[in-house]
């Protein structure tokens, strides 16, 4: 391990440098921005896909949906093993974009309806191939994007020196910048490219070029990955780490428990119970990582109610008015608000907000910024509950007549926009309407209305719910809310992971930090279902109130953590082992690192040598 930071210390030395910033942050940054740019583009036509081309029912796309996401968050502390113990971040990250890829072409081939379409009517005639390729797909991008989710974020600080640690601050900003970048192009451009009609024999929605494109872009990701390749610093592996920790943690209670009785003395932590057959090194490790961990136990409330911006906020959307003069925003189109404001704020944290702050002479901790994003998550849920009463009111004395009914009754009416056709056997007629957004009307058609002459004047209609008048702007003090918090608690949460774990468990902690996501969903789908409250602001209310309570908590949590610096700590327990070894270790150990740095000063000269031979 001394070895290795010797060797780090030495490589980051003569790595290249763009303005103090390691030249092979630009491969990861790039890297990151394709592969957000594939995940969040697959995602965005995912429901489509699974409702308008496999023809599911909204109930089975929703779930799937789900599922999926919440594996995509699962899946990182598998690929945090595999990298802290086994493969390295690097590998990793190389073998898992592979399968990622992979699943990304199973999707798009599977959305090829000309495959098995063989009477050429424009629908598949095979559901089955199409189900299970794009599951098998869905698998394989749930495994890579998960898997390397928590390596890239560690490998990118693992490029900086105990001396960059603003560098490596920014680091993680300008990472959070590309994820959003890349994910507000691709949210965008993914829904238009499925818009388009393609196909062999017949035209049809092109889920293929949907899924297509975000396949080329985790190629394009992966090339980049290894273009960079030797300007990398990779931390070796170091064997089955998270089997030892387990153990350990193992063998201290058991010890505990085997010594309950009040003759043996306490010790001062509950891990020490292990120092009877562990390395002290290893102890003081997981010590480490545990007091982290016991600090991520409120957090996944915080993505409660994030996550909620996809689904509660989006159905808000669609009862308000999208007009916007010049264009009309669709519901699910609100959410590239959240990615737009990322890219003003970010910056604006970094270079205004926080120097401000400092200069008014306030230590803005990691762990108070993040108090202060939960807060102003609970603020945005306030802001919604807020909306939801303006639009409860506005549609409080309307009677609501279900269209489907209405199809019921009259099934030979067919709808396409804001035109009717009444049709019985040959003859047709026709009448247009103009709808409000989210408004419904009851049509009274006459009984002796004879089709085929113009049928315009002789419906009359009934507006039975108003057009919306809410408008959809007032949604943006909630996203606005919800975005700050995002930067405060997502963008220090992520470095924070990095620079509070032990050296060789870096990725393992930003897994456990994805780990809380993945329950902030689960969240979700118990307090809807538990709750079930009749209003639905009330239901913005009590998520605001619950991440109020969490926020206190965790505010008094934070209070007691002391900052560490694993570095430093680990080297003070390395020294402690030197000092208990014999003179005979003692003279090899400085024979071993007199012969290192021999070997480093040669490659120096080598180095400085190959620099003048070029000049
Ligand atoms: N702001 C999000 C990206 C986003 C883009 C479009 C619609 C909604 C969200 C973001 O930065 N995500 C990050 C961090 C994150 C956030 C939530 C859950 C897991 C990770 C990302 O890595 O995707």
């Amino acid at each position: 391990q001394l070895k290795d930071r010797l060797y780090k210390c030495h490589f980051i030395k003569q790595s290249k440098e763009v303005c103090g910033y390691p030249l092979s942050i630009f491969f990861i940054v790039v890297n990151e921005f394709c592969e957000r740019f594939s995940y969040y583009g697959m995602r965005a036509v995912l429901v489509l896909y699974f409702k308008y081309f496999l023809r599911w029912d909204d109930d089975l796309a929703t779930s799937i949906y789900h599922t999926f996401v919440a594996l995509c968050y699962l899946t990182p502390i598998l690929g945090a093993i595999v990298a802290d113990s086994w493969l390295g971040k690097f590998k990793t990250i190389i073998y898992l974009s592979i399968v990622y890829a992979i699943g990304q072409v199973a999707m798009a081939v599977s959305a090829i309806h000309d495959i098995t379409d063989t009477d050429r009517d424009g629908t598949p005639n095979n559901m089955t191939f199409h189900v299970v390729l794009s599951m098998v797909g869905l698998f394989l991008i749930a495994l890579g994007t998960g898997g390397i989710k928590p390596c890239v974020a560690a490998f990118g600080g693992d490029q900086f020196g105990d001396h960059q640690e603003r560098q490596r601050r920014t680091f993680f900003s300008v990472f959070y910048l590309c994820i959003n970048g890349g994910s507000l192009l691709s949210t965008i451009i993914t829904p238009i490219l499925r818009a388009q009609n393609c196909g062999i024999y017949s035209k049809q929605k092109c889920y293929s070029l949907a899924f297509g494109v975000p396949a080329a872009l985790m190629v394009v990701a992966l090339v980049v990955f290894i273009v960079g390749s030797g300007m990398y610093y990779k931390a070796k592996p170091e064997g089955n780490i998270m089997g030892d920790v387990c153990k350990c943690i193992g063998f201290a209670i058991s010890n505990r428990y085997k010594h309950r009785s009040k003759q043996y003395p306490s010790r001062e932590h509950w891990m020490d119970w292990a120092e009877d057959k562990y390395d002290k090194l290893l102890i003081a490790q997981i010590k480490m990582v545990l007091k982290v961990l016991f600090l991520y136990i409120p957090l996944p409330m915080f993505w409660t109610l994030f996550d909620q911006k996809g689904s509660r906020w989006t159905l808000q959307a669609t009862t308000m008015d999208g007009n916007f003069g010049a264009i009309v925003i669709q519901p699910d189109q609100m959410q590239t608000v959240n990615p737009i404001l990322i890219l003003t704020l970010v910056p604006i944290m970094d270079s205004v907000i926080y120097p401000l702050i400092k200069k008014c002479g306030l230590n803005f901790t990691p762990l108070k910024r993040m108090t202060v994003g939960m807060f102003l998550a609970a603020l945005a849920f306030v802001c919604a509950a807020v909306v939801q009463i303006e639009i409860d009111v506005s549609r409080k004395h309307l009677t609501y007549f279900n269209l489907t009914q209405f199809l019921k009754i009259f099934p030979f009416l067919i709808i396409i926009r804001a035109t009717f056709f009444l049709q019985s056997g040959q003859l047709s007629c026709a009448f247009s309407r103009d709808f409000g957004f989210g408004s419904s009307y009851t049509f009274f058609i006459p009984s002796t209305l004879s089709l085929g002459s113009n049928c315009q004047e002789s419906i009359t209609g009934a507006e039975d719910i108003k057009p919306n008048s809410v408008h959809m702007a007032l949604q943006v003090p909630q996203y606005f809310f919800i975005t700050a918090g995002e930067v405060m608690f997502s963008v220090t949460g992520l470095e924070f992971s990095y620079s509070q774990a032990p050296s060789n468990m870096k990725a393992v902690l930003q897994a456990g930090w994805l780990l809380t996501v993945a329950i902030g969903n689960f969240i979700v789908l118990i307090v809807a279902e538990v709750a079930k409250l009749p209003k639905q602001w009330t239901e913005y209310v009590l998520f605001a109130s619950l991440l109020l309570c969490v926020c206190i908590i965790f505010s008094i949590m934070a209070y007691f953590y002391t900052y560490i610096d694993p570095t430093e700590i680990e080297a003070k327990f390395r020294r402690n082992v030197g000092d208990d070894d014999d003179d005979k270790n003692d003279k090899q150990r400085k024979l071993e690192m007199e012969m290192m740095k021999r070997d480093l000063d040669r490659s120096d000269d080598e180095h400085y040598k190959g620099k003048q031979t070029k000049m």
